[in-house]
């Protein structure tokens, strides 16, 4: 008998939703983890850069004290209390992480970087295990691509980036991604000098142009500097500066900061797995799955950054809880469904998403409709001193809605009213006709549907004759 049903490697994110949901089925589970339990989102990604995020608007707002009625005053802060209390709130929202309640759980947990022998068998410091299952979680990694002169500097990259107890002077970030603009602003906040160097002629290139546009123009605003057509030829250290020369639109162009950053993409963890061994193919992008988030050993399955598919934590977590009952239970076969699937880039306003951009409806649709509402127009904006930002709504002519776009002082909250809207196949005519509490963010909602029935009732046949009754029987 193998020693485990199912053994699971990487105890990030989708790794512990397997190893607990599987333990708590009755399964024999081993969790291995090369190094902390909680992975990238935890100790990397989210709960850190939130944590900054949130502490830098607060410096924000205070800096604007002005602009809310109260006497200008200066903000002090040590940065290295900023990173300490970062560093409080992984440990706190981390107690669940905590191997102890694994093994609670009946997890073996194992910290060990080991690899595939067969499609059953796994070796790490000289043991090895057997598993009638796998699943691999073992999440991504910041790419570098092989830009001249990058191998002679330290640059940072988001896992030593929120490991500076200093605040950059000045940093030059590669890649206007989600990460690349989280942490501009954030820096940017705080007192950085910021550059942003993109290639893609837009800020989040896979958002809808219009609202990455208007995001450029409000974090230009901040002060932040961004270029969206820049090719990087190389990089260089002069004294304590980085240089990079990069080119333009044809023109040369240099820049020089305190510090070089990248976020250009991620590369999944896969080094070392020797999955060949266990007849796992991956691509660049990540191991190769099904729909059923099968790997192609019919035995081992994966979830969540590793897979290259959507790379957020809500994605891997969904992705777990696909695993769990195709891996454990006879005949069940949950196929994994991404038509809806949202993510928020947290820039201040934030960015919520969910569905088509305006730009790839067009492409599968012969018609659209599009309704747009300005956030300067909406009361409790105007009333909390952030009335920016736009929200776009893209739907078929009958009003079923193909895609949100919530560019808003709190957007990731407020897009989720559309993620349910579409996942439960409900119009812009039932947002309209629901009643939204005044004056809340979420009106903005109700104000964009609104147009759909205004655009119904107050244009075409429809007024000539209401004004002709008027006439008649008024
Ligand atoms: C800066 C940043 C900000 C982000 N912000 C957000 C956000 O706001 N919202 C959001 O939804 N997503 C966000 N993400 C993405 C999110 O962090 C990832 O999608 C999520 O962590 C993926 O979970 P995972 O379980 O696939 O991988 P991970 O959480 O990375 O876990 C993988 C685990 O596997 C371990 N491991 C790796 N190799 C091996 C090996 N060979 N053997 C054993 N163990 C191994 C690692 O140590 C790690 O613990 C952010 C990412 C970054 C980088
Ligand atoms: N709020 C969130 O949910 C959140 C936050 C951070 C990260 N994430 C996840 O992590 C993933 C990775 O984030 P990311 O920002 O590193 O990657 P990304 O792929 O989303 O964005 C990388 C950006 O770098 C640009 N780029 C690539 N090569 C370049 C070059 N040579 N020169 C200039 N620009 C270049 C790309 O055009 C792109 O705009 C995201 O896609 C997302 O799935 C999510």
């Amino acid at each position: 008998m193998a020693d485990y049903d199912l053994t699971v490697i990487g105890g990030g994110v989708g790794g512990l939703n397997v190893a607990s949901g599987a333990a708590q089925l009755g399964a024999r589970v081993a969790l291995i983890e090369k190094n902390k339990l909680g992975g990238d989102c935890l100790y990397t990604g989210c709960v850190p850069t939130k944590t900054l995020i949130h502490s830098a608007k607060i410096v924000s707002n205070i800096k604007r004290s002005k602009a809310y009625g109260l006497n200008e005053t200066t903000v002090s802060f040590d940065f290295k209390n900023v990173v300490n209390h970062m560093r409080d709130v992984i440990t706190k929202v981390g107690e669940r992480d905590d191997p102890k309640r694994f093994e609670n759980m009946g997890v073996k947990v194992i910290f060990a970087n080991g690899r595939f022998i067969d499609p059953h068998t796994f070796e790490f410091d000289g043991h090895r295990i057997t598993s009638r299952k796998f699943v691999i979680a073992t999440g991504s990694r910041a790419v570098a691509i092989p830009i001249k002169g990058l191998e002679n500097i330290k640059y940072l990259t988001n896992e030593n980036a929120l490991g500076l107890d200093y605040l950059p002077k000045s940093i030059i970030i590669l890649g206007a991604g989600p990460i690349g603009l989280e942490f501009a602003q954030m820096f940017a906040r705080f007192g950085s000098k910021v550059i942003i160097l993109e290639k893609m002629g837009q800020v989040l290139p896979r958002e809808d142009k219009e609202l990455a546009d208007t995001l450029e123009s409000i974090l230009k605003e901040e002060g932040i500097e961004i270029y969206t057509c820049i090719n990087v030829d190389r990089v260089k250290q002069e004294g304590n500066l980085k240089v990079v020369v990069a080119e333009c639109s044809g023109q040369p162009r240099t820049f020089q900061a305190d510090e070089f950053m990248i976020a250009i993409g991620r590369a999944p963890n896969l080094e070392g797995l020797n999955l060949e061994a266990a007849g796992i193919k991956a691509e660049k992008k990540g191991i190769l799955v099904n729909k059923y988030m099968r790997t192609t050993a019919k035995n081992i399955w994966a979830c969540g950054d590793v897979t290259g598919q959507y790379l957020f934590t809500h994605v891997a977590e969904y992705q777990a809880g696909l695993v769990i009952p195709n891996a454990l239970i006879p005949f069940v076969k949950r196929k994994a469904d991404y038509r809806v699937v949202p993510w928020v880039t947290f820039t201040d306003p934030e960015l919520g998403r969910v569905g088509l951009t305006e730009d790839e409806a067009r492409k599968r649709y012969k018609q659209i409709k599009v309704y747009k509402y300005d956030v300067k127009d909406l009361d409790r904006a105007i009333i909390e001193g952030a009335a920016k930002g736009i929200i776009k709504i893209v739907c078929t002519t009958r009003g079923m809605i193909l895609g949100a776009h919530v560019l808003a002082p709190q957007g990731g909250e407020i897009v989720h009213e559309f993620i349910l809207a579409m996942k439960s196949n409900l119009g812009v005519r039932n947002i309209s006709e629901t009643i939204h509490v005044y004056p809340t963010l979420a009106q903005i909602v109700k104000r964009t549907t609104d147009k759909y029935y205004a655009e119904k009732i107050f244009s075409g046949w429809v007024p000539k004759f209401t004004k002709k009754l008027i006439r008649w029987f008024g």
